[in-house]
């Protein structure tokens, strides 16, 4: 596999997962700029029924989510055989989501955390976006944190955006790269 431009690396795959509003496109986005990844939004993957359903007040289903979160496994496989290194925008709010996720390559999960009051804020005063603030309470309660055996960070939402891609790049850094499955041809 040849690396891509500022990947001296294997490629290494992150998702910025955390509920609306968390701050995850925002934080994803800067870390793939520091750093030279490809970066993914998994908002665009959705079909136009999931968007009108959640821009309707309607949470989506596990059974909405799951082709939705293949789609996104495959995409990170697709650029893992290109060999360039991702970061991804996901919510990724339950840990059977994150399984998925992690189906082809191995994911490396930074979950952005923190009160609900300072995310609904945001929310409120964010324009142009589908979703609807009042979906957060249905995004809370579905959300189920990292488990201990899964390969991941928390950071602290409230931080402002660069102290939090330095956080992840720094967290990054301190990460081996991961095993691999034996014959692992990227899910596909
Ligand atoms: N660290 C931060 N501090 C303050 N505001 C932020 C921060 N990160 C994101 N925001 C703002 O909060 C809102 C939600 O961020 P966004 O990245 O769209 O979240 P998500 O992708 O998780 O839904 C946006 O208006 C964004 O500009
Ligand atoms: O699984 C879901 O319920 C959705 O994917 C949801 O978690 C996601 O957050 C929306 O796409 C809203 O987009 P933002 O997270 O960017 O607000």
């Amino acid at each position: 596999m040849t690396p891509g431009a500022g990947d001296p690396m294997p490629p290494r795959h992150v998702v910025v997962m955390g509920v609306s509003g968390s701050g995850k496109s925002t934080v994803a986005r800067g870390l793939a700029d520091a750093l030279g990844l490809t970066f993914g939004e998994a908002d665009d993957f959705h079909p136009a029924e999931n968007i009108a359903r959640m821009a309707a007040g309607t949470p989506l289903t596990d059974a909405d989510r799951r082709p939705w979160l293949l789609a996104l496994a495959a995409w990170t496989a697709d650029r893992d055989r290109e060999g360039r290194s991702t970061v991804m925008a996901c919510s990724a709010l339950r840990r059977r989501y994150r399984d998925l996720l992690r189906a082809g390559p191995p994911v490396l999960f930074v979950h952005l955390d923190g009160p609900a009051d300072v995310v609904q804020a945001r929310l409120a005063a964010r324009t142009g976006h589908f979703m609807p603030p009042a979906l957060l309470a249905s995004q809370l309660a579905l959300l189920e944190p990292l488990a201990p055996d899964e390969a991941g960070v928390v950071l602290d939402l409230r931080h402002d955006l660069d102290s939090l891609v330095h956080e992840a790049a720094a967290w990054l850094m301190t990460q081996p790269a991961t095993e691999r499955p034996a014959g692992l041809d990227g899910g596909s």
